[in-house]
């Protein structure tokens, strides 16, 4: 089997994007976050309370004939920007582009927290990281992905996100008519259970190729890129008027500014995010000071490439024995 589903930004400056599902019988549609980055399968539902839900879609399972509750399993998670949610599970049939799981664990949430109360077109989220990560207990599920691997026709799943526009996620099979030339796949270390791998080194505008071993993970569901500080001061040092600061918590500078392009390695193969990704957004609508779109990962503890840099490529998640990633030019 394979399965196929837009990738749609929600709102003007890509902060995430969400995917149409189904869920139950008769199927319940609700548009989620496809996240590289975690491993809960989490729904606004009919157990969020309404003081806590602001225009969401919301799963019910007493609308559910195929409902089932997973009796005295909950759930907690808490994302790298501070937000989260918790709450308890069931499992029910669940539909991503055709593709169908049936018994899937679906969280649903019983509190969320504000930041996404205020993402009003975000029903939740799909973990797609490695099932070890997932937070539901007594035992922990399985995400989409391992529970659909049996019945893929390839163990894969590609990210095509896109600027300013929709993209589209696939499963089971690799889209040619998606990138040019070849695929290069690097190693991916699943432990502690990201897409962790490493990049070859970067580039700062036409400025000479960096050789050097970034390690990091490749998250869905981070908006941005985050990188040593080293690199980032490197970068922001070619654009006038630009600054770290510690009001807005980042590189910012002037929206008219030109920006360099920013060139990273995978093995030996090399892709370049222009200049426009990385000048984010305005700090606030009439701004003339912008935000930066690659930021320090100093305070992380880790290296996102998230939606910035994997918006610049065609990105496969390939689940095979031993796990690769793999970057095609676009
Ligand atoms: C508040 N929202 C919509 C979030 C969505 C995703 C994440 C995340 O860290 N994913 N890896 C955090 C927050």
């Amino acid at each position: 089997d394979t399965g196929s589903a837009a990738a749609v930004p929600i709102n003007e400056v890509d902060i995430a994007y969400v995917t149409p599902v189904t869920v139950g019988t008769p199927p319940q549609t609700l548009m989620l976050d496809l996240d590289t980055g975690s491993s809960d399968l989490w729904v606004f539902s009919s157990l969020t309370p309404s003081s806590q839900v602001r225009g969401q879609e919301i799963y019910s399972p007493a609308k559910s004939s195929t409902s089932k509750l997973l009796s005295g399993h909950t759930w907690s998670i808490r994302y790298g920007d501070g937000s989260g949610s918790r709450g308890t599970v069931y499992t029910d049939n669940f539909t991503i582009g055709g593709l169908e799981v049936e018994s899937q664990a679906v969280q649903t949430a019983q509190e969320v927290s504000s930041s996404f109360t205020q993402e009003q077109s975000l029903d939740g989220l799909v973990g797609l990281g490695f099932s070890t990560l997932n937070t539901v207990r007594p035992s922990s599920q399985l995400t989409f992905f391992d529970n659909a691997r049996p019945k893929l026709d390839e163990e894969v799943f590609t990210a095509d996100l896109k600027y300013h526009a929709t993209g589209s996620y696939d499963f089971g099979f690799i889209d040619r008519a998606k990138y040019t030339g070849n695929i290069t796949y690097t190693p991916v270390q699943q432990s502690p259970g990201y897409w962790t791998h490493s990049l070859s080194g970067y580039a700062v505008g036409s400025g000479a190729f960096q050789s050097t071993q970034i390690q990091g993970i490749s998250d869905t569901g981070t908006t941005l890129l985050y990188l040593p500080t080293a690199i980032v001061t490197a970068y922001y040092r070619q654009v006038q008027g630009a600054q770290n600061s510690q009001y807005y918590g980042g590189y910012v500078f002037p929206c008219s500014s030109t920006l360099p392009t920013f060139t990273f390695g995978i093995e030996g193969a090399r892709f370049t995010i222009p200049a426009s990704y990385i000048n984010y957004t305005r700090i606030s609508p009439t701004s003339s000071t912008c935000y930066g779109g690659l930021q320090s990962s100093s305070g992380l503890g880790i290296n996102i490439f998230g939606d910035v840099a994997l918006k610049a490529a065609f990105v496969v998640f390939s689940g095979t024995n031993p796990p690769r990633i793999g970057f095609g030019t676009k």
